[in-house]
């Protein structure tokens, strides 16, 4: 119909929408599996594997079925596994002094898969919860209150183990003041001086948290008691800034945000304001949410995993932790071939 004398869209946005040809051309963020980072749980023992129930799809393995996962990573060109241990209870003390077990868990665990896949980047989380027999991410006081610099001390030497062991990033979960600029210190004495670290530098005191606490058996440990004295409150913003420049001035190689998708104003800001690799971690509620409303039929899952992965790169993340990686990973390469 023609508009004569009357008032029309002089700039119709829907131009550029109308054809697949034109999208594609305009597309100012994409998804790949280079941006993935892959959590997976490990577990004492030879092929076995369990089930997380609060996390359809997500299993704990031993570490010989871990290998086959990075066999997997590998192949889909997924650049980084990250692992968290299931420690066994009789293990967890006070002060989480497995942590520094050159035997332990994790150590083995990257022993054997920087022998089997040396390209492959290997992540450790450096954080006391899963050793600790309150299922804090430190040691405490009579209180119950977390300590700063003597849980400091301990992620030093949890973190040097790691990278004794050969990993290739280390990843404080803590949230301890100084800590950063003490493992970095702790790395170079000891001639680590290729250990990067990405800091879980604005982590906040999420609920969104509770399956992970159920899949590493931190929850049970922990009980009532939460992290509040010493994860972030998710009422602020300014003060995440304030975290990663400390961090980034303490040594840090990437900072992260977590959790994800209800923080992507954080991790803009964070982009913004540095400039530095920044991460965002899709945490285990996220997931479990999904996958919850997708096995109802009330989402359609591959295309809300695809666009929450999406919001991430548009938000200004440079990468991503989620549970989906493998999932992202094999659909796009299904997307490539077809
Ligand atoms: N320091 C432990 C740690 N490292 C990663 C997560 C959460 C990850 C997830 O929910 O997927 C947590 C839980 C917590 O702080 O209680
Ligand atoms: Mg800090």
């Amino acid at each position: 119909m023609a508009n004569h004398g009357t008032p029309f869209p002089a700039i119709r946005m829907r131009r550029m929408r109308r054809d697949p040809f034109s999208r594609a051309l305009m597309r100012e963020n994409a998804v790949n599996a280079s941006d993935l980072i892959y959590p997976v749980f490990i577990l004492e023992g030879v092929n076995q594997r369990e089930p997380v129930l609060s996390m359809p799809g997500v299993e704990r393995v031993s570490v010989d079925l871990l290998l086959k996962v990075a066999g997997e990573c590998v192949a889909l060109g997924i650049p980084v596994l990250a692992l968290f241990p299931v420690i066994d209870s009789a293990l967890k003390t006070p002060d989480g002094i497995e942590a520094t077990n050159p035997d332990g868990l994790v150590p083995r665990a990257v022993r054997a898969l920087k022998q089997a896949y040396p390209e492959l980047g290997v992540l450790t989380d450096v954080a006391l919860d899963p050793y600790t027999s309150h299922g804090q991410d430190g040691l405490i006081d009579d209180n119950g209150y977390v300590l700063n610099d003597v849980t400091t001390e301990m992620l030093v030497r949890q973190a040097l183990t790691q990278a004794d062991a050969g990993v290739d990033v280390v990843a404080p979960s803590d949230m301890m003041d100084g800590r950063v600029g003490a493992i970095r210190a702790g790395l170079e004495e000891k001639g680590h001086i290729h250990t990067r670290i990405m800091a879980y530098s604005a982590k906040y005191a999420s609920a969104f948290y509770g399956p992970f606490r159920d899949a590493v058996g931190s929850a049970k440990n922990l009980g009532k008691g939460d992290k509040n004295t010493y994860q972030m409150d998710p009422a602020n913003g300014d003060e995440a800034l304030r975290e990663v420049a400390l961090d980034l001035r303490e040594g840090a190689d990437m900072v992260m945000v977590k959790p994800g998708m209800p923080y992507l104003d954080i991790v803009r800001r964070v982009k913004d304001e540095f400039k530095v690799p920044t991460f965002a971690y899709q945490v285990s509620g996220e997931y479990a949410m999904i996958k919850a409303a997708a096995q109802n039929g009330w989402l359609d899952h591959d295309k809300v995993m695809m666009e929450s992965m999406l919001a991430f790169k548009r938000a200004g993340a440079d990468g991503v932790l989620t549970y989906f990686a493998l999932d992202i990973a094999r659909k796009l390469k299904a997307g490539q071939a077809g």
